[in-house]
């Protein structure tokens, strides 16, 4: 099979059909909402915490509240809906997280999106999970990951998922393929690619976005939504303090399989970075909403659909 990655895919262009770029929609309809963009911050400790998840939901963007402190998310999902905003969890898939789907039942506290959010998601114990969840709480739309294979999207769709998260290694912040020799680290794109031909259902790509441009090569080649760590964390709203190094502002980050995040040096698979200070992460919503609607116009169309039908090329070499 020809991979490729995000850096040597170029997409393009069709005659533009509209008079200014404002005409675009970049909405997205993911499960039972509405979003302004297709992008969601990564559910990592240093990406989401409840006052940016609480923004995030106020101004109609997605978001995922990660699993790492467990005992906390209950009252979240309370918290959000006493303010009138949807709930988006994520889970794993020990006995005791069994216990708390039977919690959230019990208190009628349902959130509107849950993720099983596992390094190897194509696995029997994840399948056992969605079956528990899609019967205990049929209501929730269910996210699940991470998969890297059209036989994995196919099981895991076919065992009740809602949505699909694509993406084993690719990320700033992993070290998987150097530990493990697997994943879609250095072919992501490719990877979503493959993917595509099985999901019936909506994909997440998830991990090595950089750029804003690659926002629309990961919709071209199958994806609903865009999950992203690196570029969204280091923001004022970002969790976490401002480091100064050199005279140099940054923020840290840390992999959610790091030693940092785990507390042990065992089964590590990510590394823990400094990402530079970036200002408001509504610029950078902003920016991105202008960038998505270039990308519209240069496809020849007026909302998201249009990137999926362009051509493309492959670069041989580039250079940076
Ligand atoms: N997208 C990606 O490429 C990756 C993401 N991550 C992120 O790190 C966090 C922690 O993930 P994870 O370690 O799965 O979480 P957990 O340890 O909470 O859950 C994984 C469960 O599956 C078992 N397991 C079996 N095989 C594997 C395997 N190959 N890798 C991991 N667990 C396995 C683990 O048992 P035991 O520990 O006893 O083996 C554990 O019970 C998540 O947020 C995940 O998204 C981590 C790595 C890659
Ligand atoms: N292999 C690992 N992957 C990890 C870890 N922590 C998070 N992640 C994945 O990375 C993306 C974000 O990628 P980015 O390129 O946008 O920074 C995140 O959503 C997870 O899927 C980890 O410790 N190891």
């Amino acid at each position: 099979m020809r991979t490729f990655d995000y850096h040597n895919v170029q997409l393009l262009p069709e005659k533009c059909i509209i008079k200014s770029r404002s005409e675009t929609d970049v909405s997205v309809k993911f499960g039972p909402k509405t979003f302004r963009l297709p992008v969601i911050p990564a559910n990592m400790e240093t990406v989401i915490d409840e006052n940016l998840a609480v923004w995030m939901a106020e101004h109609d963007y997605f978001y995922i509240m990660h699993r790492f402190y467990p005992e906390k998310r209950l009252q979240f999902v309370q918290n959000m809906h006493d303010k009138g905003l949807f709930a988006s969890i994520s889970v794993g898939i020990k006995d005791t997280e069994y216990k708390f789907i039977d919690q959230l039942k019990l208190h009628h506290a349902i959130p509107e999106y849950i993720t099983i959010d596992v390094a190897h998601g194509h696995s029997d114990y994840v399948i056992k999970m969605i079956k528990y969840i899609k019967n205990k709480i049929p209501t929730t739309f269910l996210i699940v990951g991470n998969l890297g294979t059209p036989d994995a999207v196919r099981e895991i769709e076919n065992a009740g998922a809602d949505a699909t998260k694509i993406g084993i290694g690719p990320g700033k912040a992993c070290i998987t393929k150097y530990k493990t020799g697997f994943g879609t680290g250095g072919w992501q794109l490719s990877a979503l690619k493959w993917c595509s031909k099985a999901a019936t259902k909506p994909m997440i790509a998830d991990g090595g976005i950089r750029n804003n441009g690659d926002l629309a090569k990961s919709i071209r080649f199958g994806a609903t939504m865009m999950m992203i760590g690196s570029v969204f964390a280091g923001h004022v709203e970002s969790p976490g303090k401002i480091v100064e190094k050199n005279g140099k502002k940054y923020k840290q980050y840390w992999g959610s399989a790091s030693s940092k995040q785990k507390g042990t040096h065992h089964n590590v698979e990510g590394r823990q970075l400094l990402v530079p200070f970036k200002g408001s992460i509504n610029d950078t919503l902003l920016e991105m909403k202008e960038d998505l609607q270039s990308s519209i116009s240069y496809a020849g169309g007026k909302d998201l659909r249009a990137l999926r039908k362009v051509n493309y090329v492959l670069l041989d070499s580039i250079d940076e």
